[in-house]
């Protein structure tokens, strides 16, 4: 975490619980001015309720969160220096695109000249400006959202946070709005705080990331570190694809862990923290960190037959068998095609992987 950065959201030993069920189990995170934080994980592990508890829409049932240190418990909701946007944005139909986003500042007090005037300037911000006199109804989703976006941030909040905002639209449109997101909240400095379940638009738009399942924390980081160096099987397995494979540790030295897999294929891998010789654990290997060639490359080489390609467009994606052994599925990239060769089903193959591509991972 930058030193120079304040700290926007304080999460300190927060519990929530319903009746009986408890939905969030001692979290606690911070949340620096002007970060893209998003809270990722599967349906419901408890990341809408921590954004509502944010909000001031739900009571933290044990520890405090703080907003720029103050602590919020007593706090309404309207009083809290925070917008939200939610999944459905609901837009009053009946008004017109600058009313909508004008409405909430009178609701504030702000005259109506004055109001309409600063709903201009964030129609802009938005690039909607031509269409403020329209009625919602003829504008498109990702419009609308936008529009849902400009209404957010009218009354400059400190803090915006967004409950899967993106999550109506389709795939092409939700590209181009995690981008426009982006771009918004570097432009106004404003701190995000995004809910959603989908990894990829996580790992696009975020500068960290909070992994969350069950109520619980797995892991905080940069989207890089969180893909590359995944703490536990759940946060490899959630974040992207990966090969998940069991292994028995042999040997540990000098950082690495010699192992073996199934079949007796002996590999070595990164060593981690808590796992000791003789440990049967699992290791982690992204596909697109392996490649096949015919004869065995420096680094780790593994041999087997190819069982399966699948072409994706953008890339192939190949199962190899190891004799009497695992799977592995490989990765390549569709680019610069000339230099690769193919490899067809049932050729005998090597698997490659750089020393140290190979995770071990605590379960
Ligand atoms: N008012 C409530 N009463 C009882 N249980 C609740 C209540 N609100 C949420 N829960 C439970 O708390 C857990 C966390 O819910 P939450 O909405 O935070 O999950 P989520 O991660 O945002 O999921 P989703 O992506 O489906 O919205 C769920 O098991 C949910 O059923």
């Amino acid at each position: 975490m930058p030193e120079d950065q304040s700290i926007a959201i304080d999460v300190r030993d927060a519990v929530k619980r319903y009746g009986d069920f408890t939905a969030l189990k001692t979290i606690s995170l911070s949340i620096l001015d002007n970060e893209f934080f998003t809270l990722l994980g599967p349906s419901g592990c408890g990341k809408t309720t921590l954004l509502r508890m944010i909000a001031g829409f739900e009571d933290v049932t044990e520890g405090e969160i703080y907003l720029y240190g103050d602590e919020i418990k007593n706090l309404p909701p309207h009083q809290r220096p925070v917008n939200t946007v939610f999944q459905n944005y609901a837009l009053f139909p009946h008004m017109t695109v600058l009313d909508n986003v004008a409405f909430g500042l009178e609701m504030r007090g702000r005259s109506r000249a004055e109001a309409r005037s600063r709903a201009g300037e964030m129609l802009e911000l938005v690039q909607l400006s031509q269409f403020s006199s329209r009625k919602p109804s003829q504008l498109s989703g990702g419009q609308q959202q936008r529009v849902a976006l400009a209404r957010a941030l009218a009354p400059q909040p400190k803090v915006l946070l967004l409950d899967e905002p993106l999550s109506a639209l389709d795939q092409k449109l939700r590209k181009a709005m995690q981008l426009e997101l982006k771009h918004l909240q570097r432009e106004t400095g404003i701190t995000f705080v995004f809910v959603t379940h989908d990894q990829e638009e996580a790992l696009t738009m975020s500068d960290r990331i909070a992994v969350m399942s069950e109520g619980e924390l797995q892991q905080l980081g940069a989207p890089r570190d969180i893909y590359e160096r995944p703490h536990n099987m759940f946060v490899a397995d959630f974040i992207g694809e990966t090969n998940l494979l069991e292994v028995s540790v042999d040997n540990i030295a000098n950082g690495r862990a010699t192992c073996h897999l199934g079949g007796g294929h002996e590999l070595t891998c990164n060593q981690v923290d808590g796992i000791a010789v003789g440990a049967q654990v699992h290791m982690s290997v992204r596909p697109e960190r392996l490649f096949i060639s015919d004869d065995p490359a420096e680094g780790e080489s593994l041999k087997g037959r190819v069982q399966e390609n699948v072409f994706g467009g953008t890339d192939i994606t190949t199962i190899i068998n190891l004799a009497d052994g695992p799977n592995f599925t490989v990765r390549t990239s569709n680019s610069n095609r000339g230099n690769k060769r193919i490899f067809e089903r049932g050729n005998e193959v090597f698997v490659n992987m750089e020393l140290g591509a190979a995770r071990l991972l605590v379960d």
